[in-house]
């Protein structure tokens, strides 16, 4: 506080303690309820401060975009985490790279095949993983978390790296798998004591308690294998058959050369769409699975809608989202009702700065509330905790797919417009297809859904109960000739 310059004051938030500052405020669970109510309490901008870490959550659209679009060269940098980077060599990742060139060649390389003119290309590639998950669902409905879990792999695999993973044993899919389980537990910060105490870090794996760098040594291999191993493949196609549409195999075909660096930027671009792009599908689509459960009669309407436009002689594509405005309405609204990351992913500001009237210190590290802007009933209309996709129809209510979920200003998610793609296309075909509705007991005997939320740097429902059976006859020859 001493360092704030005279006349200027840090944004109002809970009353710090000294030397530990808010760190007994920040809440270990359920965090987004914590940090809505400090909204309600402190306004638009909330500040805390532990261990010398200064934080910042952003609690309007209006406060959003002047920080992070009008602002966005001085709010666009990551925060270091030494685990996560130094240790695992997760610094090859768009998403955990520094505001900076190197950032910007590799977000430049990924846009190029991802941005909203380009990315209906893959729509093939999502609708033939779609129809298998659907006939997987349809046979062992049980492994249901699997199979969208490896629906969801196979498209990034072959758009990445042309590969048509056949089977959720394949080993490319479960050595991606085993990087993605590794960020989930070290992506939030001070995870591990090494990234609050860094030099811990020359501690060798031999020292008794050094268990993180026995962890660190076997992640980094898996990361190391993720990155090559099916990128070296790539080349080797291109060397015997010649370049092909895949990500990898287009760039390298432009750059016959070979150039060494950008080599480096094609094979780190590829890697960091399978750990961006699977779990946030998959967990997105889960969020609408409980939703579909807990709201039968927004089931029912999406279903008749579907029956109307497509009929039950072919599935959904994706062309028929503009003509399903409920089903897309429903996608929306599980993106909204309970947004993936409560909090965003948290950006960095490079410099200090002034923030209506507030200082805001360089190196804080500022969240985008994705959750209260998401129920902020100025924009959503009223009862925002509801379920509740006719809130669209209202002339004037955001689209949530646009910002929010999928983040905010220069680091906005490179993969959305292929995600909204396949999620929409994932959750028509199910609604298409498939009834889903509360478990039943013994007695085949409806009985409600047992069910919560994760408190992590995700938030998706933990393994609930339910059931998920073919709407019809039709529907099950409709699967199956598909
Ligand atoms: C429903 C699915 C998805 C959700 C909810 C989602 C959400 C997000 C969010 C919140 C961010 C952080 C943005 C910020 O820092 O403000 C992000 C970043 C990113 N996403 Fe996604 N994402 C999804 C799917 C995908 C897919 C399918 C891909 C690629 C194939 C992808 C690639 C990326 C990349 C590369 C970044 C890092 C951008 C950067 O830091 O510059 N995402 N995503």
């Amino acid at each position: 506080r001493r360092l704030t310059p005279k006349g200027l004051r840090l944004p109002p938030g809970p009353k710090p303690k000294p030397i530990i500052g808010n760190l007994l405020d920040l809440p270990g669970q359920r965090h987004w309820i914590t940090y809505g109510q400090w909204a309600k309490e402190y306004g638009e901008l909330v500040y805390a401060e532990a261990l010398g870490t200064h934080m910042l959550w952003v609690n309007s659209q209006e406060m959003a975009h002047e920080i992070f679009d009008k602002r966005a060269s001085i709010y666009s940098d990551r925060f270091k985490t030494v685990m996560l980077e130094e240790l695992i060599g997760m610094d090859k990742n768009i998403g955990f790279q520094h505001y900076g060139p190197s950032w910007r060649t590799h977000r430049r390389t990924m846009h190029t095949r991802f941005h909203s003119g380009v990315s209906g290309a893959y729509n093939p590639i999502e609708k033939k993983h779609t129809r298998k998950l659907l006939k997987n669902l349809l046979h062992k409905p049980k492994a249901f978390t699997q199979y969208l879990l490896f629906n969801a792999g196979a498209i990034i695999m072959e758009i990445a790296y042309g590969m048509d993973l056949k089977d959720k044993d394949d080993p490319y899919f479960s050595r991606a798998q085993q990087v993605v389980r590794a960020m989930d537990e070290t992506a939030l910060p001070g995870a591990f004591l090494v990234d609050l105490i860094p030099w811990l870090k020359y501690i060798p794996s031999w020292v008794p308690g050094a268990e993180f760098q026995k962890k660190a040594t076997r992640w980094r291999q898996c990361v190391d294998d993720m990155y090559n191993i099916p990128f070296d493949e790539v080349k080797r196609r291109i060397s015997s058959e010649g370049p092909d549409q895949c990500f990898v195999a287009s760039h390298l075909g432009e750059n016959t050369k070979f150039d060494l660096e950008f080599e480096e930027i094609v094979r780190n671009c590829a890697g960091s769409m399978y750990t961006a792009g699977t779990d946030t599908t998959v967990n997105s689509i889960r969020t609408f699975i409980l939703a579909m459960v807990l709201n039968p009669e927004v089931q029912r309407k999406a279903q008749n809608e579907i029956d109307s436009i497509v009929g039950n002689q072919r599935l959904v594509d994706i062309s028929d989202m503009e003509s399903l405005p409920y089903t897309t309405a429903v996608m929306k609204e599980a993106f909204r009702w309970h947004p993936l990351l409560p909090t965003g992913v948290a950006h960095v500001a490079t410099q200090n700065d002034i923030l209506n009237g507030y200082f805001i210190p360089k190196g804080t590290i500022v969240y985008g509330n994705v959750w209260e802007l998401m129920h902020d009933e100025r924009h959503y209309g009223p009862n925002t905790e509801k379920f509740n996709p006719e809130r669209y129809f209202t002339p004037g209510v955001r689209d949530p797919t646009i910002n929010g979920p999928f983040g905010f200003g220069r680091r906005i998610c490179l993969g959305r417009n292929m995600a909204v793609d396949s999620v929409f296309l994932a959750i028509s075909s199910i609604l298409q297809v498939f009834n889903i509705s509360n478990p039943r007991n013994e007695e085949g005997k409806e009985i409600p859904c047992e069910y919560d939320f994760t408190s992590g740097f995700f938030s998706y429902p933990t393994d609930f109960k339910c059931t998920i059976e073919p709407r019809s006859l039709v529907a099950k020859e409709l699967i199956v000739r598909s």
